[in-house]
């Protein structure tokens, strides 16, 4: 006997299950059901397509009127953290730019000081109440980074933090070192890259990737190459946030060193926009952050289309550059400053977030584990044309429901 059947689903939507990501044209391949059924058992797809009436199961959930995806992947945040930093805002109304408040010493090194401060516990319980809203809105997976410490102790504690969490709710997870965030104020650059270099040996065993900010003023694109190689020859996979605000070559970087992803791009050059034509490395877009930050050169998704480059999108959540953890809304801005079709959007929020953290995740083929959304929504357009709110309905992890999102007054 089945477990679950989700009956009559007016759209069901089904990423294609691929090795690789899906790069140019094939971002637009999704497989979209009218009136579609799916089946669950012991945690599992057991079927997913056309209306099916020829299956039993205990539970059955009708569907009617609503969308059926995968569960959505964040492959971009930095959810461990302590502290906030809401008086920025008005910083920036005022034209302080995002990098002038770095380099006075707020920013990623105002969040660095109140992580420092914060106990494991405080930061446990900060972040789950992150996670908990993620999954609220239909995330199952998530790439966590840490970054705010900037030494072994703290981005340690960050890591472990991230693990717990992982272990806590069983959800997919995926770690990342970002040691080298940022310059702490009383050390050399070139110093500090030597240090974060060494620290690997000790976080290898906590994180599945090291990252580095590659950017003016932080680090430059020979220390990331050090610090890429260095990571790679200790069998750590490579991320990094790459031309996020000047054209360092980042991309192409990334490109080298065969990164699993690059991230941010907004200033990638043309060079870096096609060399993604021979590449696998996932350009990890997070529109979020220039709409936050209130820029208005977006990154040019269309262009990496083109050049047949593969890409996510993701949310980036962050207490300084982007402060939100909904990844429906950063899908709403990706359909209005990225130009990108829904379609596109959903496969960049499903299996190619998956492919840009190493996860078999984001798409609904028998076998699979049945992370699931049913969305109160008609139709896979509605939801980026809905924005800033959440149209996750009911969450399914494992197979059960372990969210309903409903209005209802006590
Ligand atoms: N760009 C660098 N790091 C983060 C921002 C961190 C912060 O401002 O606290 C990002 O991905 O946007
Ligand atoms: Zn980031």
């Amino acid at each position: 006997m089945n477990d679950l059947i989700i009956q009559n689903i007016s759209e069901l939507i089904l990423p294609k299950k691929t090795d690789k990501p899906l790069k140019g044209a094939e971002l637009a391949d999704l497989k979209i059901i009218k009136n579609g059924t799916v089946v669950i058992k012991d945690g599992k797809i057991v079927y997913a397509g056309e209306y099916n009436d020829e299956y039993v199961a205990t539970e059955t959930i009708d569907a009617q009127g609503k969308t059926v995806s995968p569960a959505l992947v964040d492959a971009h945040t930095h959810i461990v953290h302590g502290g906030s930093r809401e008086h920025e805002m008005s910083l920036k109304r005022q034209g302080v730019s995002y990098l002038e408040i770095l380099e006075q010493g707020g920013g990623i090194h105002s969040t660095v000081k109140a992580t420092r401060e914060a106990t494991e516990e405080e930061l446990f319980e900060k972040a789950e109440y992150e996670l908990l809203r993620m999954i609220h809105h239909g995330v199952l997976s998530v790439e966590s980074k840490s970054g705010y410490g900037l030494s072994l102790e703290h981005e340690l504690k960050q890591l472990r933090v991230s693990k717990k969490l992982h272990e806590k709710y069983g959800i997919n997870m995926k770690h990342t070192y970002l040691g080298p965030h940022a310059v702490p104020k009383d050390k050399d650059s070139d110093a500090f890259i030597k240090e974060c270099i060494n620290d690997l040996e000790q976080v290898k065993g906590l994180a599945d990737f090291a990252d580095i900010f590659c950017e003016t003023g932080v680090f430059t694109i020979d220390q990331s190459r050090e610090y890429m190689k260095a990571a790679k020859k200790l069998g750590m996979p490579v991320k990094i946030h790459a031309d996020e605000i000047d054209p360092l070559g980042g991309l192409e970087l990334a490109i080298e060193e065969d990164a699993i992803s690059a991230d941010h791009l907004v200033a990638a050059s043309e060079k870096g926009k096609q060399m993604l034509n021979d590449s696998d490395t996932v350009a990890v877009l997070l529109p979020g952050t220039t709409f936050y930050l209130d820029k208005n050169e977006y990154a040019d998704a269309r262009g990496m289309l083109n050049n047949n480059g593969a890409i996510a999108i993701a949310t980036d959540y962050n207490p300084g550059s982007c402060v939100t953890s909904n990844l429906q809304m950063v899908m709403s801005i990706a359909a209005l400053k990225l130009k990108l079709s829904p379609k596109e959007i959903w496969n960049a929020v499903t299996v190619n977030a998956a492919k840009a953290i190493g996860l078999d995740a984001g798409t609904i083929n028998t076998g699979d584990e049945a992370n699931l959304v049913i969305w109160h929504a008609k139709n896979h357009e509605y939801v980026p044309y809905h924005y800033g709110v959440n149209h996750a309905e009911k969450v399914i992890h494992k197979g059960k429901v372990i969210v309903e999102n409903e209005f209802k007054l006590k």
